[in-house]
């Protein structure tokens, strides 16, 4: 035990029984798989005790065998938390591969494709109206404008509920539970369970961890089925707004989907929504203040394109080559989710000369590729110009089999689903953002100079967020600052098709 079998792919050393544990990163752990890449190559695994985890850190390989051989490979790895969470298949991003997630899947794709998201876009472009307004009215509270923003996108499309404000409303119930959510998941938050089987056994009352698991369990329940249980009401109360619940409450048998697995599709959608398009838009402003002449450039072309009598609407992104570049620029630089969701195999999987074995956990390294020295010049430099001169970034004459620009997104049958309305959203807010401010340094009020934003600083966890950061958010003239405000009021009709209430406390207004 924990020595690398025969035909595995290359690694560091191991010790006896316990394999690679000693040096299994906590956190950051896509800066340690490039390390490791770096000395024993593209393909390389590590083993912790008995199990095997292989690190992919090549497009072409991520190709061979996340996205060719999804067929074996989409598998989720059991861990000890999450199945006190969720049980076996409770939640779609962590179930395994099998017919509870087929199901989840099928109707998430119902109302997160290409084609579903034009549906959503009156609700979008009302949203980005608001976060326009709050950016406005209140820019120091950028970040929680932002999270309010992607927030409520989701809560309003799946649950047709639209928060107009952070705090008392369904939003900060998500965000609260999230933050518990991370620190039982936190590196160190629990003895590593999954290493030492044993540890599963030590009663409740020692075990921490089993009691804070069923607190967020408890609290989770109350939010996802206090939502649907909203929406049943809503439709008794014959006040349908077509959201993504309603549509698969008339449709359950179709799915075949029980109540419990109802609402935890809708709790997944939350989970997974919120954060990670907030966090892109944090990194999108940090690199904007960061890289002044960068936004100076991508406002010559917004304002040339755009004019200055009108404000953005989707398809503009079409004429706008340069922010797509900066677009694909930020995900390459701060990919969001650095080492994707590990996926497992199902089935032993010959790569070249190594093998992959069956309940192996694979990581795909979407850090370690877009930082690599073989396919990217400069790669920790951000520059977006190198999306201009080739088609996804890479060096002139690399072979760029594999190399998407949507890896960020994932591979496979396991692919983001919600990557449609998390690009509508980018595109929506980021030319938003560049057509009416200026974004630039906070100054420090003691030595009156401007406070740098470190863009090496961010969290380790599964999604890489900046660490919170102060800039100025400048209107760039009083005419942008008026149509911001005119716009605003002008969406109070698409808000009215939603709930306006924000907090499950709150009785909904039945027009009685
Ligand atoms: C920029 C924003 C986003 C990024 C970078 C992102 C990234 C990812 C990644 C890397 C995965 C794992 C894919 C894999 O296992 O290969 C994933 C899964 C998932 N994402 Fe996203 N995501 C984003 C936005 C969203 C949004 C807006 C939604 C929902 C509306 C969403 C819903 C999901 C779900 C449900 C899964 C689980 C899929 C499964 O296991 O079958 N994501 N996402």
């Amino acid at each position: 035990i924990g020595s690398r079998e025969r035909g595995l792919p290359p690694g560091p050393p191991t010790l006896p029984l316990i394999g690679n544990l000693h040096q299994f990163p906590m956190s950051f752990a896509h800066v340690k798989f490039m390390e490791w890449a770096q000395v024993y190559g593209d393909i390389i695994s590590v083993k912790l005790g008995p199990q095997t985890v292989v690190v992919l850190s090549s497009p072409s390989l991520v190709r061979e065998c996340i996205d060719l051989r999804s067929a074996t490979t989409s598998d989720r790895p059991t861990l000890h938390i999450p199945k006190l969470l969720y049980d076996d298949n409770g939640e779609m991003s962590l179930a395994r591969y099998g017919p509870t997630w087929k199901a989840m899947r099928r109707a998430a794709r119902d109302i997160l494709s290409h084609e579903a998201c034009m549906k959503h876009l009156p609700i979008q472009h009302a949203e980005a109206g608001q976060l326009m307004y709050d950016l406005l009215e209140h820019p120091k509270e950028f970040y929680t404008h932002i999270y309010r923003y992607s927030a409520s996108v989701i809560f309003s499309v799946v649950a047709g509920i639209h928060c107009s404000q952070f705090e008392g409303s369904v939003v900060e119930d998500l965000d609260s539970m999230l933050r518990q959510l991370e620190y039982i998941l936190r590196p160190g938050g629990s003895p590593p369970v999954d290493l030492i089987p044993l540890l599963k056994y030590i009663p409740s009352r020692w075990a921490l961890w089993k009691t804070k698991a069923k607190e967020v369990r408890a609290v989770q329940e109350k939010l996802f089925f206090g939502i649907l249980d909203h929406c049943v009401d809503r439709i008794k109360r014959e006040k349908r707004n077509d959201c993504f619940l309603e549509y698969v409450l008339d449709h359950q048998s179709h799915y075949g989907l029980d109540y419990r697995q109802m609402a935890y599709l809708g709790g997944t959608l939350f989970m997974a929504g919120a954060d990670t398009t907030a966090v892109f838009l944090r990194w999108f402003i940090a690199c904007m203040v960061t890289y002044p002449d960068i936004q100076k450039r991508a406002q010559q072309e917004v304002d040339e394109v755009i004019g200055l009598d009108k404000s953005p609407v989707l398809d503009d992104i079409e004429k706008l080559p340069y922010l797509r570049a900066i677009i694909k620029e930020v995900h390459r630089f701060r990919p969001i989710t650095p080492t994707a969701v590990p996926h497992s195999a199902t089935a032993d999987e010959r790569v070249g000369d190594f093998l992959i074995p069956k309940g192996a956990t694979i990581f795909m390294n979407v850090w370690a590729i877009y930082h690599h020295e073989d396919y990217f010049d400069n790669p920790e430099l951000f520059n977006p110009e190198r999306y201009i001169r080739s088609e996804h970034g890479a060096k002139p004459g690399v072979d760029t089999t594999g190399l998407r620009d949507d890896l960020m997104f994932g591979g496979g049958r396991r692919i983001c689903p919600g990557s449609h309305l998390a690009s509508n959203s980018i595109f929506l807010n980021t030319m938003d953002f560049l057509w009416a401010f200026k974004f630039q340094p906070a100054t420090d009020e003691v030595t009156g100079l401007p406070i740098p934003i470190d863009l090496n600083s961010y969290n380790g966890a599964l999604i890489g967020s900046p660490t919170p950061f102060q800039c100025e958010i400048i209107p760039r003239s009083e005419a942008k600052a008026g149509m911001i405000r005119e716009q605003f009021a002008a969406a109070s009709p698409t808000f009215e098709l939603f709930e306006q209430h924000t907090s499950l406390q709150d009785k909904p207004d039945d027009g009685a």
